[in-house]
């Protein structure tokens, strides 16, 4: 093998696919997520040992596979509890992180929290329910959130005898009322998690079913379009300037490229003060100022000496974002004490924090029945387009363009707690 072959292998390899499985109660999300890593070979012996242990204990004749899935880690993060269990799976073929978001009431918010990193949703559908007032619920948050990929697995088809009419009803029924939302593209997948029909096997029930199995679409579908590859957009965390006699002149500004690309010569704007600039250098290897590497993290340095903070955003001259006080965004409220319109409240975007003020709730989305409701305050799990000015300028693109730039939470002051996550519109 050629070392660029490797290289390229390397690369295949690393792609990861994230996905959510969304689903109500007992549709049969633990059931399928432990079919796809159980057939899929990607549980560990130890741990198929102890479920038949448990599943035997119980009495039951077949292995439970939502017995995989159960023990939901409660994650902390800025204050709020977020129940999302993540696992991690791998094929030959792609890695995959399934982020699992429990099915009950607090589930918009975690749904939200969960998913804001997704390439693909599942929106799983019991064939003998068939669109609920949930499946809309899902595919709305999915589309929200901005999945790009969305699949529709209709469960449960060895209960409609894997009836090809019960399935085309539901992809009707379903694709009418999808059709408004900004979603790119939907799979229909009839499947039996129980059974195995259709996960990682096709099994010989669903003959009338030419598509792909659920774990095909997942190692196949492409994801690298999911992305802003257009606009280079680097917040600066870091400005680096060393004490020592030799570099006393270096002047590095370290960050994550958070989208787009960048050359050395480029012409920069640093935001918001608009002053310009040409790259000088890129500097791949952080390490030596002991920081941390993560990927995409870069040191870059200028042409001209600026003054340039934590929180500024270096962009391509040719490719500006927007700077403004004042912008308009969905925002999903996920703290118990409700919105209080006439409160600062601190706006954490990319490496910013600015004082703010949700000035006007336009309207409350109704997520069962998808209508704008007036409201004069948000509730925990509730859904609003509302306008926000900043005290300072932010630099910020629409989240539809760019799910970084385009995102930010809302925290309390006082209490250092979450209270919103917001999408820029
Ligand atoms: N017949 C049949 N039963 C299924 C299928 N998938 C899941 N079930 C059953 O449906 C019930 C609920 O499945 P779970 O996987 O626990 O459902 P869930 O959606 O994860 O439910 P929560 O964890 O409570 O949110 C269990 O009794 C499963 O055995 C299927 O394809 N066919």
């Amino acid at each position: 093998m050629s070392v660029i072959d490797s290289i390229r292998l390397e690369h295949e390899q690393a792609k990861l696919l994230r996905f959510i499985a969304a689903g109500s109660v007992d549709d049969g999300k633990s059931t399928l997520i432990g079919r796809l890593l159980h057939d899929s070979k990607s549980i560990f012996e130890d741990q198929l040992t102890s479920i038949e242990r448990t599943s035997n204990k119980r009495g039951m004749e077949k292995v439970d596979l939502s017995l995989l899935t159960d023990g939901l880690q409660a994650e902390r993060e800025q204050g709020i509890t977020i129940d999302v269990a993540y696992r991690y799976f791998a094929t030959p073929k792609r890695k995959f992180i399934i982020a699992d978001t429990p099915g009950h009431e607090q589930y918009t918010r975690n749904m939200v929290t969960g998913a804001s990193t997704a390439n693909l949703a599942i929106v799983l559908i019991d064939a003998r329910k068939g669109v609920l007032t949930q499946s809309r619920r899902h595919a709305y948050l999915a589309s929200l959130v901005g999945i790009p990929h969305l699949v529709v697995a209709v469960n449960k088809m060895d209960l409609v005898e894997y009836s090809r009419d019960v399935f085309e009803r539901i992809c009707a029924d379903f694709s009418a009322f999808s059709k408004d939302l900004p979603l790119r593209g939907i799979e229909y997948i009839p499947l039996s998690a129980l059974a195995g029909d259709m996960v990682v096997e096709r099994g010989d029930r669903l003959d009338w079913y030419k598509g792909k199995t659920l774990l095909d679409f997942l190692e196949n579908v492409d994801i690298d379009h999911d992305w802003n590859t257009d606009d280079f957009r680097f917040p600066v965390q870091w400005v680096c300037r060393p004490q020592t006699e030799e570099m006393h002149d270096f002047r590095g500004y370290m960050g994550r490229v958070e989208s787009g690309s960048i050359q050395k010569g480029d012409a920069v704007t640093v935001l918001p003060s608009g002053l310009t600039s040409r790259i000088k250098e890129i500097l791949l290897h952080p390490d030596s100022f002991n920081e941390t590497s993560v990927p995409q993290s870069v040191t870059l340095t200028i042409e001209d000496h600026l003054d340039i903070s934590r929180g500024d955003m270096l962009v391509k001259t040719s490719e500006q974002p927007t700077v403004a006080k004042e912008f308009a965004a969905m925002v999903c409220w996920l703290a118990e004490q409700p919105l209080d319109p006439a409160r600062k409240y601190i706006i954490k975007h990319t490496t910013r924090m600015l004082k703010g003020l949700i000035s006007q709730i336009d309207y409350r989305v109704n997520i069962n029945t998808l209508e704008r409701e007036a409201a004069d305050t948000l509730a925990m799990n509730e859904i609003a387009r509302v306008s926000i000015k900043t005290q300072q300028f932010i630099v910020f693109d629409s989240y539809a363009r760019n799910r970084i730039t385009g995102s930010f939470i809302v925290i309390e002051e006082v209490t250092n707690n979450t209270v919103a996550a917001g999408m820029i519109c």
